[in-house]
């Protein structure tokens, strides 16, 4: 039995870490997936019984005995896919002690925590049974734009539809959605695995990552966006790497220290959040032109980076993103957890291209990484069945109409062709990225 689940990374428009204090906070889904591949084996393919973990952009391959995890955490024998359960702190030193048998490089050790994380989620939805789970990303990860949370999201998504909670057509289909009860119950152990790697999380990240579109969040709860304009945003990655639990950790050690001075900090991040909902909600028209909105939306920016500021967690590289883009009159925040990772910046709708490529230009040659994506789509969706059964009728249809207008293109030629389109969507993720180096496309 196979699935495939993807789930897309985010950006958070206003609100990151005040949002972990209660505040509102903005946040889209990104059109950058994580995909998770599940394939539980049989007794007559299982062999001598692993769950294999295959990292396939890092090249990982781990590997556990169902014995040894059996050994490690005797109390987890049966799964609960239905009922989501924090991991306890006994339970997850067993589980860092699984990771720590494989051997992690050193410069790779901020996996850990992803794969402990793994692991607490495969026993509790699947229980102990053989499997091979293949990860890809189009993300970067520990970089402000949600790879844990799309990692969680996918993986419970990819678990739970192959448990007994989700009474779901196993045929091949395409690319399906879950229901929204379904989509709660994966929502919350994506939460679950978001509080081994971060620490103490919203679930803003892991509730925009399931959901997809425009949300805005407060104390857990959503409320769905639906812009009244378009909206486009320059990413930056600093690529300074950085890690979400110690920057969500300092800002917590800085409130206790000023209680007071911090509240009237995240008080006002709540008001910045919710006008910033209102002006991208509001319909354009002769009152409130785009240019207006936009300038609006460009000095919430701008206000709540510098309480991002205030907070500990802007970074050199951050500001000197600032600093480039607002040479061309540009504003731009933070995204995410901050301390490097990624930058937003607004690219009003009647900026010229020729300015878009400039600031491009000068960003890279910092040594930043530019990209645009797709805001607002899709949240988690999952496939089953491997990819070719589904559409082998298309690729023969391909291969019929070329043969009519006289091209020379074989099967095999076509099914190459239709794979690198459709097969992972790594691979169209990063068609999207590569948009960046061409930027007449902004
Ligand atoms: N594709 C993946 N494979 C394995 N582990 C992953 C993957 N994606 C994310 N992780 C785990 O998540 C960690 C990064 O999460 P972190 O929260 O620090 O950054 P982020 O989610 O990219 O940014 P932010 O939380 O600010 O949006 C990685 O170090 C790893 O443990
Ligand atoms: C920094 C933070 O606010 C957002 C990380 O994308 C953490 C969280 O909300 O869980
Ligand atoms: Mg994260």
């Amino acid at each position: 039995m196979e699935v495939r689940a993807r789930a897309p990374g985010k950006i958070i428009l206003s609100g990151e870490h005040s949002v972990v204090h209660g505040s509102t906070a903005v946040a889209a889904a990104i059109d950058l997936y994580t995909q998770v591949t599940l394939r539980l084996l049989s007794d007559s393919e299982s062999g001598e019984g692993l769950l294999k973990l295959q990292l396939k952009d890092m090249g990982f391959e781990f590997s556990w005995s169902i014995r040894r995890i059996k050994e490690m955490l005797p109390d987890l024998n049966t799964s609960h896919p239905s009922q989501p359960m924090a991991c306890s702190p006994e339970s997850l030193k067993s589980l860092d002690a699984l990771v720590e048998e494989q051997n992690i490089p050193e410069a790779k050790v901020g996996l850990d925590a992803g794969i402990s994380a793994l692991l607490w989620l495969y026993i509790s939805i699947q229980g102990l049974k053989p499997a091979t789970v293949i990860v890809t990303s189009d993300l970067p990860l520990g970089s402000g734009l949600g790879s844990s949370a799309a990692f969680c999201v996918a993986l419970s998504g990819a678990l739970l539809a192959l448990s007994d909670v989700t009474k779901l057509d196993l045929s091949p289909q395409g690319w399906l959605s879950f229901g929204e009860s379904e989509l709660e119950l994966v929502n919350k152990w994506a939460f679950e695995g978001e509080k081994i790697i971060h620490g103490k999380p919203s679930g803003i990240d892991n509730t925009v990552s399931t959901f997809g579109n425009m949300i805005m969040f407060k104390s857990g709860k959503l409320t769905c966006i639906k812009s009244g304009m378009p909206l486009r945003m320059l990413i930056t990655n600093t690529k300074v790497g950085r890690n979400t639990k110690a920057l969500v950790a300092g800002v917590s050690e800085r409130t206790s220290r000023h209680p007071d001075a911090m509240s009237a900090v995240f008080s006002a991040v709540d008001h910045i959040s919710k006008e910033l909902s209102t002006v991208i909600q509001s319909p354009v028209h002769e009152d409130l032109s785009i240019t207006e909105k936009e300038n609006k939306i460009e000095e919430l920016m701008e206000m709540n980076q510098g309480l991002l500021q205030c907070m500990g967690v802007s970074h050199a590289s951050i500001e000197t993103v600032l600093r480039t883009t607002m040479k061309y009159k540009l504003s731009s925040k933070l995204t995410g957890a901050g301390g490097g990772g990624c930058v937003l910046t607004l690219v009003p709708t009647l900026l010229s291209g020729t300015v878009v490529d400039k600031v491009i230009t000068e960003l890279k040659s910092c040594g930043f990484q530019c990209l645009i994506a797709g805001i607002g789509g899709k949240g988690l969706e999952i496939c089953f069945g491997r990819i070719f059964r589904h559409c082998f009728p298309v690729i023969l249809k391909l291969v019929d109409q070329s043969a009519s207008l006289g091209f020379e293109t074989n099967a095999t030629q076509w099914f190459e062709h239709w794979r690198s389109d459709h097969a992972g969507q790594s691979e169209s993720a990063s068609a999207n990225i590569a948009v960046d180096a061409n930027t007449s496309n902004v």
